[in-house]
């Protein structure tokens, strides 16, 4: 199962801000990294595929049209989870994702209730789960967020940078877990981010702006290359390889204007 765009354009406040985005692919049970400078407009891109930003455009997958489904029916196939985390709300970390379940399937109670569990043991997040959202972190609130995003289980899942406020350890977790829950349900995840290390080395398939071509694709190997991330980031990179691929990008400098 492919998630296929084939164009897609969005306009905010009468600026053009996506145009002639197409061509691209994301499969089912892997993860698609999206990545690009700040304000290129990678937010924009999943939030119109996902429908919460009014946009044009042709995407399907396995054979359902994203622009022809009602918002209810996209709403419940496509789930966007933006940057900022679960509001800091009374209500406790179970209570929380238990309605986020109970909003997106009608089934019997005890299903609900292991499908909860289940969510929050994967996310290491049992031992917060009688937790008010107002009392965790920044870092706990962003995986109660992937639990609230998981346990609706749509079909395609899009990442707005879901790890900038984990550490180490959790950022690791979160990308293992994504890729073996992508498999497992067949779900297309596409996570934009700013680590491209992270990008690198968990992402099967890359989407990247880059300026003057809009939305390029392919694999870690084909996107990543030195002189790609000199007009995208405008900066100077190592990258360094491990077992064929390319496993981390190591930033050496930010480039002036006149070396871009
Ligand atoms: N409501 C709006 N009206 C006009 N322009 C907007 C609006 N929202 C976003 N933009 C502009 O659209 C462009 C893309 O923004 P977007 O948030 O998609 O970028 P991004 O790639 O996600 O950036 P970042 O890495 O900083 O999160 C930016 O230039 C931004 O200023």
């Amino acid at each position: 199962m492919t998630l296929v765009i084939e164009r897609l354009d969005c306009t905010k406040a009468g600026v053009d801000i996506l145009t002639g985005i197409g061509g691209l692919h994301a499969e089912a049970g892997r993860i698609t990294a999206l990545l690009g400078a700040n304000g290129a407009g990678k937010s924009t891109l999943l939030r119109a595929l996902a429908g919460v930003d009014k946009a044009e455009g042709k995407a399907s997958l396995a054979g359902l049209e994203l622009f022809d489904m009602s918002p209810k029916a996209r709403a419940q196939a496509v789930y966007y989870m933006p940057q900022e985390s679960a509001p800091r709300s009374l209500i406790t970390v179970f209570e929380a994702v238990l309605l986020a379940r109970r909003t997106a399937f009608d089934e019997p109670l005890p299903r609900s209730y292991q499908a909860v569990g289940e969510r929050l043991e994967e996310l290491s997040l049992t031992s917060l789960c009688e937790r008010p959202l107002a009392a965790l972190s920044g870092g706990q609130r962003q995986r109660v967020s992937l639990a609230l995003a998981a346990v609706r289980e749509p079909r395609i899942l899009l990442l707005d940078e879901p790890s900038s406020a984990l550490d180490l350890h959790h950022q690791l977790q979160l990308f293992e877990w994504l890729g073996s829950s992508a498999a497992r349900n067949d779900t297309v995840v596409v996570v934009a981010l700013h680590d491209l290390s992270l990008a690198a080395r968990y992402a099967d398939h890359l989407w990247m702006f880059e300026p003057g071509r809009g939305v390029i694709e392919g694999s870690p190997a084909q996107v990543l290359t030195t002189q790609r991330l000199r007009r995208v980031y405008h900066i100077e990179a190592e990258i360094e390889w491990r077992e064929g691929r390319p496993a981390t990008v190591v930033p050496i400098r930010a480039l002036p204007p006149n070396e871009v």
